[in-house]
């Protein structure tokens, strides 16, 4: 039913659809098309009977009020839902450059400006979620896309999904999860400065910090917080000290957002423009 008269309501007969752009658990992402204004988007196709399924209504309702409610040039927006008998549709943005993770495979590493202008996106934009409350958006490399001018957008609504292109070793694995989340304690905004911290080590040396053989390796590795930073690739002692700023086991001496921000690293190197504060909508 229609709560709100304005509100567009939504169907598949607005929109052409074009390739699949990922595939998982959950249904597919595909490019779409809506007709009357030609705008292009990605359009997630939900499955009902799996949300049934997993009993999952609950989380993806919240998900998507979240999804909803969160403007920010560096988190992927849901423009609108709708659904049909079997499927539920989320008309997301569409990130024309696709995943970070496929650049960083590609290059092998990052250069210093654009690992210090993404982690700069990530700070801005996590900053902003925790303003309205969300926290642990699941910020893996897999769920970071880049739109058409190569700015970081964080994608993620809980229900990852794995892109066609070939499948990261991401699932399942523990590299990204901070100490207290390994442990399942109680985790709180902190745990997202960790996962900075892992992802800027990344950016820079092409492979998470406490990768190991064994799950249970990576897991010591974390727990004891291993850190160690190889002689190649050249990376500058900024970078190395904001790294070893966050990835503190303490979640409370972890490197605030805001500090992040204004740490000499990423004022030196991070691009302004990308940095831009929130849309004024
Ligand atoms: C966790 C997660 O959502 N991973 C990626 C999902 C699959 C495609 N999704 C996209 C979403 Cl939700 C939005 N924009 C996208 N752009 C692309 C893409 C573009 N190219 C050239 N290649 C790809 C791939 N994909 C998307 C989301």
């Amino acid at each position: 039913q229609n709560q709100n008269p304005q509100k567009k309501q939504w169907s598949l007969q607005d929109f052409e659809i074009g390739k699949p752009l990922g595939k998982g658990k959950f249904g597919r992402v595909y490019l779409a098309r809506e007709l009357k204004s030609k705008y292009i988007v990605a359009l997630k196709v939900i499955f009902k009977e799996q949300i049934e399924k997993y009993r999952l209504h609950h989380q993806l309702r919240r998900e998507m009020e979240i999804q909803t409610s969160l403007r920010h040039p560096n988190v992927l927006m849901l423009y609108g839902w709708f659904h049909d008998d079997e499927r539920i549709y989320l008309i997301l943005e569409y990130a024309h450059r696709g995943e970070l993770y496929r650049e960083l495979r590609k290059t092998g590493h990052l250069t210093e400006k654009q690992a210090a202008t993404y982690i700069a996106s990530l700070a801005q934009a996590l900053a902003y979620c925790h303003e309205k409350d969300v926290i642990h958006r699941d910020i893996k490399p897999e769920n970071l896309l880049l739109d058409h001018e190569g700015r970081l957008k964080i994608a993620d609504f809980g229900w990852s999904v794995q892109s066609t292109s070939k499948r990261h070793t991401m699932c399942g694995t523990l590299d990204y999860l901070a100490p207290e989340m390994v442990e399942n304690k109680a985790h709180d905004y902190a745990v997202d400065n960790w996962t900075l911290g892992i992802l800027c080590y990344e950016f820079l040396y092409g492979v998470p910090p406490f990768e190991a053989e064994s799950q249970t390796d990576t897991f010591r590795r974390i727990m004891k917080v291993d850190l160690s930073f190889p002689s190649t690739p050249q990376v500058s002692a900024e970078a190395k000290d904001l790294i070893s700023r966050l990835l503190v086991k303490d979640s409370s001496k972890r490197l605030s957002l805001q500090k992040i921000m204004e740490h000499p690293w990423i004022m030196k190197n991070a691009d302004p423009m990308d940095k831009c504060s929130k849309l004024d909508l």
